[in-house]
């Protein structure tokens, strides 16, 4: 099912569960705007290419709205506007004064150079800057997107109007990000597991992750398990899949790919395995932290773990939520368990607009305080309405926005 079918379709299905008015349905369904722009740049052999931009705003009853931009071959209208409204329904959960947004651009980043990204993500900005700004639409990284990324954003966005800091989070702390913005992601996938074990009596300590995707989220996920006492005992890239029974030392892979510019698949502390048998590997957690729909109909019959905490977007399709639920597999959604790094983004953009910088300690307290927070409502629903987390989550958030769409009078 394609990422915008499937979440479309948990949204009805939390709007039937609230008994939401079919005009607000309608309304909630159809995005604020979608946004598609040519961006030609020369090459550095001089030759012109040509790439498509998307930015796609959902919806703003809550706040400006919010959203990673992602640099990716498989980018394209439907996957943007599926991940602009999980950022609407992921921004009420988590209760920052957010709405949803999420851009891209259709390219291979490792196909290209530094300064002919640069020049993408320089025309890109052109193209939009009159579209976001800091109190309508605020950027900020995803897949194939980082700190870098954030600052040429910011430079260019400038350049119209002004030095405006607050206009992308995941910044560069020299130009105003957020100390632990880099690993939020990951640190409230730690959170999220945590909270979920323990609900089930168990700890990080004395489990077996399993992590698809080493990225951003996935390398922030796996180190803060790793310290934290877990065993991590297979992990996989684009390169390739590693296992180790015993638990892969995780701090010493990162030095691998960082220090060497080396790839997972050459680590030779670990054995090499086959990428798709990533996902159906015998484990306690199973955390995507990579592409969406990777757990479909095809696979998810084979799932051995019992617990999955979606790092990444639209990991799972509802059939694979089907098939997975009627196996006991208890997941923590995108919506919750990925929330991490939109909230200290919240924090980020507070903090250029006090124009005062927390500490990183700071930082990391208030993203576990808002973690716990938003599990215990998602839980509180999950009761009350009898339904599993994803949905808990959804009519969490759908109901929030609801309610911030009433109160402004766009219902009629
Ligand atoms: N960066 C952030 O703060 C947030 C990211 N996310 C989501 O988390 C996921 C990952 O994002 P980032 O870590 O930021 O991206 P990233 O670009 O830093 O890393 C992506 C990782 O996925 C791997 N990958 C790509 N294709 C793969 C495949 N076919 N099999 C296995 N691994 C593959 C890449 O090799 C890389 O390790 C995405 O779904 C993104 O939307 C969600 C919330 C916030
Ligand atoms: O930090 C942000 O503003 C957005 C992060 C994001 O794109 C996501 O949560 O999927």
């Amino acid at each position: 099912m394609n990422a915008l079918a499937a979440t479309n379709r948990n949204f009805r299905q939390a709007a039937r569960i609230l008994g939401l008015d079919a005009k607000i349905e309608k309304s909630l369904l159809i995005p604020f705007r979608e946004i598609k722009v040519e961006c030609t740049i020369p090459k550095d052999d001089g030759t012109l290419a040509s790439y498509v931009g998307f930015r796609v705003q959902h919806d703003n009853a809550r706040g400006p709205m919010k959203g990673g931009i992602r640099y990716h071959p498989e980018v394209d209208p439907d996957e943007v506007n599926a991940l602009a409204q999980l950022m609407t329904w992921k921004t009420a959960v988590a209760d920052i004064p957010y709405g949803g947004a999420k851009g891209g651009i259709g390219c291979s980043p490792e196909d290209l150079s530094t300064s002919e990204l640069e020049r993408l993500t320089r025309v890109f900005t052109q193209k939009i800057h009159d579209l976001i700004g800091v109190n309508t639409d605020v950027p900020a990284p995803d897949m194939g997107t980082n700190s870098q990324t954030m600052a040429w954003i910011l430079d260019e966005y400038s350049k119209f109007h002004g030095y405006s800091p607050a206009v992308v989070t995941g910044k560069p702390v020299d130009l105003g990000g957020s100390l632990g913005r880099d690993s939020a992601t990951g640190r409230g996938v730690l959170f999220a597991t945590e909270a979920l074990l323990a609900e089930h009596g168990k700890s990080i300590k004395g489990s077996t992750f399993v992590i698809q995707g080493f990225g951003n989220v996935g390398s922030w996920a796996a180190r803060l398990i790793h310290e934290s006492g877990g065993k991590v005992i297979a992990l996989s890239d684009v390169t390739g899949a590693l296992k180790n029974p015993n638990g892969i030392d995780v701090p010493k892979l990162i030095r691998h790919k960082e220090i060497g510019n080396g790839k997972l698949a050459d680590f030779s502390d670990a054995d090499r395995m086959s990428p798709d048998e990533i996902l159906t590997h015998e484990c306690d957690v199973l955390i995507p932290c990579a592409l969406g729909g990777v757990l479909n109909r095809e696979n998810a019959g084979d799932v051995k773990a019992k617990f999955i905490i979606e790092g990444a977007n639209h990991p799972t399709d509802p059939e694979a939520d089907e098939i997975l639920s009627k196996k006991g597999v208890v997941i923590l959604p995108d919506i919750y368990a990925n929330s991490g790094g939109v909230m200290v983004s919240y924090f980020e953009w507070v903090q250029n607009i006090q124009g005062f910088m927390w500490d990183e300690e700071k930082v990391n307290s208030e993203l576990k305080r808002y973690m716990s927070k938003a599990f215990g409502n998602i839980k509180a629903l999950c009761g009350s309405h009898g339904c599993n987390p994803r949905m808990g989550a959804f009519v969490l958030g759908v109901n929030r926005v609801a309610r911030a769409t009433v109160l402004r009078g766009w219902e009629a």
